[in-house]
C-alpha cells in the first residue's frame, strides 16, 4: 500500500509488520468538536479500519490534551477547574465520536502522564538538549533547537524561515526557535488548578512534549504511523520529532500522515474564525453515517468544503448504497424463504475498491467503485443466484465496514411456512382484486415489524429496524 509521507514529501510504499502502531493527535478539550475535528477522526479511523481489513493488528492511540492555555482560560471564564472543563468536553467528544462510528483505541490524557513527562524532560536536560531558566514561581525548561541538527526536516522550513516563526518570543531563550518543555506556573494556572509539582517547582508541561511521551510510552520508538491535521506539521510535529529523536537517538516515526482541512466558503473551519459547525448539529440534521460518508468524499489531502448542499448530495449518494444493500438482502431472504433457484452472477468490485485505498487512501475513487458495484447489483438483482447475491452482500457490507457505514444494519429475516402461506394468499387476493384482504394481510405483517414490498417479481419484505 502507498501513502503520502510528510517527511519524505512523496508517496511511499508502506512497509508494515503484522502489528501496526499508530498515534494521532487528538483534540484540546475546551469546547465542542466541530466538523473539522470530525474529518480528522473519521479519516484516521478509516485508515485504521482499512489496515485491519488487510489483516493487520492495529494499536491505535489518540490522545486528549487536557492541560493547555485554552482550557485554563475557559476554566477561569466558567469559574471551574481545568480538570472539570476538560472532563466535560472529553465526555461530549465521545458522544460525537460514537455518532461517527469511531472505533475506540487507547486514549491517554496528559494529566495521567505528568511523572513520565518530567522524566522525559529531565533526560533531555541531562543529554544537553534542554536548559532551565528562572521564572517567577520556579523554572521554565526550553528545548534548545540549534542543538538538534535535523530540525526543520519534517516541515521542510529552512533556518531563515524557522527564525521568522517566532512562536514564543522571550529574551531569556538562547535561540528564537527554542520552545517550552515545561512552563512554570502563572496566576491563572493556580486559579484553574492546573499546576503540578516538578524538579522546577510548580508548573505544567508544554504542548509538544506530551505527545512525545504518550506515543513512546504506549507504542515504543520507533512506531509506524503518526497522524494529525496539516496545521500540526509545524511547530507541533516538528518539535515532537525533535524531542523524541533527541532522547531515543532514532527517527521516532516511520510515516507521517496529515489530513487537509474542512473549509467553509474556502476558509479553514476553526473556532478562532468563528465559522464552525458542530458535529452534533450536522448529526442531528443528516445522521452520523451521512456525515461520516461526506467526510470521506474528498481525498484526505485536499480541502473539503462544507455546505448544506454538499451534505444533501452526500446523503443521496449514501442512501443509494444503503438501498442497494437492502435490495440485495431482501432478494437473499426471498430466495431462501421460497427456495427459488437461479444461475446469474454479479461482478466483483472488491479488487478495484482495495486498489483505490491502497493508492494513498483514495476514498473518492473507492466511493465511485462502490457506486459502480451498486449499479451492477441492481442490474442483476432478479437474475443472480443466491450464492452470487450472498457474496455481493458480503462485499458491499465489507466496503461499508471499511468506510465505517452500515454499522447498525439489521438483516432481513427468512420467513417461516405460515408467513409464506400468508404471502401467497395475499398475492392471490391482489390478483382477484380483493384489496381489502390484501391490506389486512399487509397489516398483519406490519404488526410484527415486517414491511411488505410489491416488486415486478413478486413480494419482498424488510424490517422496520432497518437503518
Ligand atoms: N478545519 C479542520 N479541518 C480538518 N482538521 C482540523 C480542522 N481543525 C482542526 N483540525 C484537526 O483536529 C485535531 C484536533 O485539533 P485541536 O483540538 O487542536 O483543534 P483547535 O486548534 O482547537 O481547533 P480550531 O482550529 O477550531 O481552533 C488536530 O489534528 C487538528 O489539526
Ligand atoms: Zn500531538
Amino acid at each position: 500500500m502507498k501513502i503520502y509521507d510528510t517527511m519524505s514529501k512523496k508517496i511511499v510504499e508502506l512497509k508494515l509488520d503484522k502489528t501496526v502502531r499508530m498515534y494521532v493527535c487528538g483534540i484540546t478539550a475546551y469546547d465542542y468538536s466541530h466538523i473539522g475535528h470530525g474529518r480528522n477522526i473519521v479519516f484516521f479511523d478509516t485508515l485504521r479500519r482499512f489496515l485491519e481489513f488487510k489483516g493487520h493488528k492495529v494499536i491505535f492511540v489518540q490522545n486528549f490534551t487536557d492541560v493547555d492555555d485554552k482550557i485554563i482560560r475557559r476554566a477561569i471564564e466558567l469559574g471551574k477547574t481545568a480538570k472539570e472543563v476538560a472532563e466535560f468536553f472529553i465526555s461530549e467528544f465521545w458522544k460525537d465520536a460514537e455518532a461517527l462510528n469511531y472505533k475506540k483505541g487507547l486514549h491517554p490524557k496528559v494529566t495521567d502522564y505528568i511523572p513520565k513527562i518530567i522524566e522525559f524532560v529531565k533526560a533531555l536536560i541531562e543529554k544537553g538538549y534542554a536548559y532551565e531558566v528562572e521564572s517567577k514561581y520556579g523554572k521554565d525548561v526550553y528545548f534548545h533547537v540549534p542543538r538538534f541538527e535535523k530540525y526543520g526536516e519534517l516541515s521542510g522550513y529552512s533556518v531563515e524561515e524557522l527564525n521568522r516563526h517566532r512562536i514564543e518570543p522571550d529574551e531569556r531563550k538562547k535561540d528564537v526557535k527554542d520552545f517550552a518543555l515545561w512552563k512554570s506556573a502563572k496566576e491563572e494556572d493556580f486559579k484553574a488548578k492546573s499546576v503540578y509539582d516538578s524538579p522546577w517547582g510548580k508548573g505544567r508541561p508544554g504542548w509538544h512534549i506530551e505527545c512525545s511521551v504518550m506515543s513512546s510510552e504506549l507504542l515504543g520508538v520507533p512506531f509506524d504511523i503518526h497522524g494529525g491535521g496539516m496545521d500540526l506539521i509545524f511547530p507541533h510535529h516538528e518539535n515532537e520529532r525533535a524531542q523524541s529523536y533527541a532522547l531515543f537517538g532514532v527517527e521516532p516515526v516511520r510515516y507521517w500522515v496529515h489530513n487537509n482541512f474542512v473549509t467553509i466558503n474556502g476558509e479553514k473551519m476553526s473556532k478562532s474564525l468563528g465559522n464552525i459547525v458542530r458535529i452534533r448539529d450536522a448529526v442531528n440534521k443528516y445522521g452520523g453515517e451521512v456525515l461520516r460518508f461526506f467526510l470521506l468524499l474528498a481525498h484526505y489531502r485536499s480541502p473539503l468544503d462544507y455546505s448544506e448542499k454538499a451534505l444533501e448530495r452526500a446523503k443521496k449518494s449514501y442512501e443509494y448504497l444503503l438501498n442497494t444493500l437492502r435490495n440485495l438482502d431482501m432478494e437473499i431472504a426471498y430466495l431462501k424463504t421460497f427456495g427459488e433457484r437461479r444461475e446469474g452472477s454479479v461482478k466483483s468490485y472488491m479488487n478495484e475498491f482495495v486498489n483505490a485505498l491502497e493508492n494513498d487512501m483514495n476514498t473518492p475513487k473507492a466511493i465511485a467503485v462502490m457506486h459502480n458495484f451498486a449499479a451492477e447489483i441492481n442490474k442483476n438483482l432478479f437474475e443472480a443466484s443466491l450464492e452470487a447475491l450472498e457474496k455481493a452482500f458480503e462485499e458491499l457490507k465489507t466496503m461499508g465496514y471499511v468506510f465505517g457505514i452500515f454499522e447498525k444494519y439489521t438483516r432481513v429475516p427468512v420467513l417461516g411456512e405460515e408467513d409464506v402461506r400468508l404471502i401467497k394468499e395475499r398475492e392471490l387476493a391482489r390478483k382477484e382484486r380483493d384489496f381489502d384482504k390484501a391490506d389486512k394481510i399487509r397489516e398483519k405483517f406490519r404488526e410484527k415489524g415486517i414491511y411488505l414490498v410489491d416488486t415486478k417479481k413478486g413480494t419482498r419484505w424488510f424490517i422496520s429496524s432497518f437503518s
